[in-house]
């Protein structure tokens, strides 16, 4: 696939994917969905990548999903080609993905970052669910991720009010797991996917699958969930190898066997 509204690259194991539909502040319309989820597909499949960055610009993450693209859109439509679901795929990706996020990243924006495995933020960003604004409300994962993020008190604020959050509340609430200068971000998530990439990949892939079985299930379920993977590992070389290689006192070399 042609891609048009994101670029693509790679940076040793890592899969970077800049949104980019710069005058429209990475606005979320069908064509950014179809290349986005053609691009994790495709990093997904190739051994050579362990992890993924979604990143934006500086102003933008991206500004929401394309208002002007859906503002027409009847009930019927809406219903019958259900809406949005196309962004399940997304969530589909098995391999890790890090949201690296500077300036507006709101309402689809904001439901996209929540989608990726861990956000990191720049100094200069700023969330939102401003849905409420436009007489509708989030449609992407918005109201159940985010009430998962920063519990119902703050998840009920920002759905009802559309105010934003910046870096350091959104750091203080939990919605991001780290803030760092706007200028370091894209090094930062890229160093961060690095560093994924170069452990074990079913490990990884496991422990991505264990962490997310957590907003799914009890935590019994959840529990004997975590064992049973934890148990399967050790079928693998590289448990032996990581193993090893911590007595040995070396670095362990990893072969995603
Ligand atoms: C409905 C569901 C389920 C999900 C959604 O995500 S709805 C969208 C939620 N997002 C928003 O409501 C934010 C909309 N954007 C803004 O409020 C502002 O653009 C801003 C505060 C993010 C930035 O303001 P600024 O004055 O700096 O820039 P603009 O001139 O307003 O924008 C530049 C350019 O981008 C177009 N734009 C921005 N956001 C969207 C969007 N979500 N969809 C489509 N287009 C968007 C904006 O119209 C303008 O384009 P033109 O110059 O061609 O008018």
């Amino acid at each position: 696939m042609d891609h048009e509204t994101i670029i693509i690259e790679t940076r040793g194991k890592v899969g970077l994917i800049t949104l980019n539909r710069p005058k429209a502040l990475n606005a979320l319309n069908s064509q950014i969905l179809a290349e986005l989820v053609s691009a994790v597909s495709g990093f997904c499949a190739d051994p050579g990548i362990g992890a993924m960055v979604v990143t934006g610009s500086d102003k933008a993450f991206a500004a929401g999903a394309d208002i002007k693209e859906m503002q027409a859109i009847s009930y019927a439509d809406a219903y019958s080609q259900d809406f949005f679901a196309g962004w399940e795929e997304f969530t589909r990706a098995r391999k890790p993905i890090i949201a690296a996020v500077a300036g507006y990243a709101l309402g689809g924006g904001c439901e996209l970052a929540m989608m990726c495995d861990f956000i990191i933020a720049a100094d200069t960003a700023k969330f939102g669910q401003p849905e409420i604004t436009l007489g509708v409300i989030p449609g992407m994962g918005g109201s159940q991720r985010l009430t998962r993020f920063v519990g119902k008190s703050k998840a009920m604020d920002m759905c009802l009010t559309g105010r934003m959050m910046d870096a350091a509340e959104a750091e203080r609430s939990g919605l991001v797991s780290r803030v760092v200068p706007a200028a370091e971000l894209v090094e930062e998530a890229v160093k961060a996917a690095a560093k994924i990439a170069d452990f074990s990949l079913p490990s990884v892939m496991m422990a991505k699958e264990a962490v997310n079985r957590a907003y799914e299930t009890t935590l019994a379920e959840g529990l004997r969930f975590e064992r049973r993977l934890f148990h399967s590992l050790f079928a693998l070389e590289d448990q032996k190898e990581g193993m090893a290689a911590f007595a040995e006192k070396r670095k362990p070399n990893f072969t995603n066997r």
